[in-house]
């Protein structure tokens, strides 16, 4: 039996910061209590010396491009890159190549995953116009949700048949997570603009093509017809100020059945920005104003916005470095997504305790992950050790994404993720992946 015990760790957990120790044996967690000895020789003993021990993260959105698009990610260098940091387990898309739109399909996913995942996994469903009678087949206790693209974006998988997605909200076995942008509106904007300038727009105008206007039509579209049908619908990547008004925070969130998740880059980022980074910072939904940014900040510290996730979304830099029309949306963000709180934290714009509720406890809630997200005893042992007093500056040479670039480029980061363990096992150190897989498949604890 493998015995780890921590020590001297200041442990973030359920609203709380506390100075403690956390015994494991082999993938579990035993004791956590102010202060455990080794009970016997073969104890692995790891002195924290008063850093923060948190939860791995859960990130229940990214894409990890295979199969199909393994040149821009995939689950081996995308999960690799999650560890460091700090991101324990994660849920991946289905817009790969071919599409996860079949069981089959989905069954090949967690296949490859079992192979080479680094980062427990668990895999989104997608939905399309025409694979109602699949979805109903699709397992939930073995699978995280359906993901439904109510915009298009990368992939080609959006859902536009108003009759057959009101069959989906209905007949859904599977929580709905989607993607939230009016397609015609989006349409209409990106045609005026192709007849000012064709190809080359300025990006400064995507948040004027992907517009507040698009994403509220479409967000409020979607709980309206959660509303009638009474699916439970999760809203992927908030984006602006007026969408805040369609969700709430006057239940606990296990008893929600509208949820929302805001991105680390729409948090970051603000349209300020377009002109230093360019398309680098292009998404979809677009980062907007400053003024949606701080609504963001403020709906998440208030419950309104349940969740914290990355989009992790790669392409390389040749198709980035492209015009408007060409370049596609997305970046890479999993290993910079905890960082870049923990900045925010420094800035005293966040608790330490808030970062771990939105980033590990409401994930798992959310999902019903089984006994994961919480520093617990009979939980899993995913945990993160960060030092918060280790500046380090973001750099080619640092950066683990097969695609070798980052929008958080020249960002420095005054914490730094030590240890990240997974399922008991250590599997990244001070800036190096170990080279150990001790990845599971995500079980969900769903009556
Ligand atoms: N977020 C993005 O801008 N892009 C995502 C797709 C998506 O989630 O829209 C991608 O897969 O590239």
């Amino acid at each position: 039996m493998k015995k780890i015990l921590i020590k001297n760790a200041n442990i973030v957990n359920e609203g709380k910061v506390f100075e403690g120790d956390v015994y494991i044996e082999n993938d579990i967690i035993v004791e956590v209590a102010d202060s455990i000895s080794a009970k016997s020789q073969d104890v692995q003993v790891y002195d924290a010396e008063g850093k923060y021990l948190l939860p791995g993260v859960i990130d229940d959105q990214v894409h990890f491009r295979e199969p199909g698009l393994t040149h821009k990610e995939d689950i081996e260098h995308g999960s690799k890159a999650a560890i460091a940091g700090g991101i324990t387990s994660f849920i991946e898309m289905p817009n790969t190549i071919p599409q996860t739109t079949t069981i089959e399909k989905l069954e090949e996913k967690f296949a490859i995953a079992a192979e080479k995942a680094y980062a427990n996994y668990s895999f989104m469903f997608g939905g399309t116009n025409d694979n109602l009678e699949e979805i109903k087949k699709v397992n939930p206790k073995t699978t995280a949700a359906l993901k439904l693209f109510l915009g298009s974006s990368t992939g080609n998988m959006l859902v536009d048949d108003e009759k057959v997605l009101e069959q989906i909200f209905k007949h859904s076995p599977l929580l709905i997570a989607a993607h939230c942008e009016d397609e015609q509106t989006i349409k209409d904007n990106l045609a005026k603009y192709k007849e000012e300038f064709g190809d080359d727009i300025p990006i400064i105008y995507h948040p004027e093509i992907r517009s507040e206007e698009a994403c509220y039509i479409s967000s409020s579209r979607a709980v309206a017809l959660a509303k009638k049908t009474g699916a439970r619908l999760h809203v992927f990547h908030l984006s602006t100020a007026k969408e805040l008004a369609l969700f709430s925070n006057k239940k606990p969130l296990k008893d929600k059945k509208i949820t929302a998740e805001v991105c680390i880059h729409h948090l970051w980022f603000n349209n300020e920005q377009y002109n230093e980074k360019g398309t680098h910072i292009k998404w979809n939904p677009a980062v907007k104003t400053k003024k949606d940014q701080e609504a963001l900040f403020k709906a998440l510290l208030d419950d309104k916005l349940d969740v914290i996730a990355t989009d992790h979304a790669p392409h390389t830099k040749e198709e980035k470095n492209n015009v408007y029309t060409k370049a596609p949306s997305g970046g890479p963000l999993v290993q910079h997504a905890l960082p870049a709180m923990l900045e925010f934290y420094h800035k005293g714009k966040i608790s330490l305790e808030k970062i771990v509720e939105k980033m590990c406890h409401n994930p798992a809630i959310l999902f019903e992950i089984e006994k994961r997200g919480y520093i617990k005893e009979g939980y899993k042992a995913d945990l993160v050790l960060v030092d918060l007093n280790a500046p380090w500056t973001v750099q080619s040479d640092n950066i683990l994404y097969k695609c070798g670039w980052s929008p958080f480029e020249k960002t420095t980061f005054r914490s730094r993720i030590t240890h990240t363990f997974v399922n008991g096992k250590l599997v990244y150190k001070n800036f190096k992946v170990l080279g150990v897989r001790n990845a599971e498949r995500l079980t969900f604890d769903r009556s």
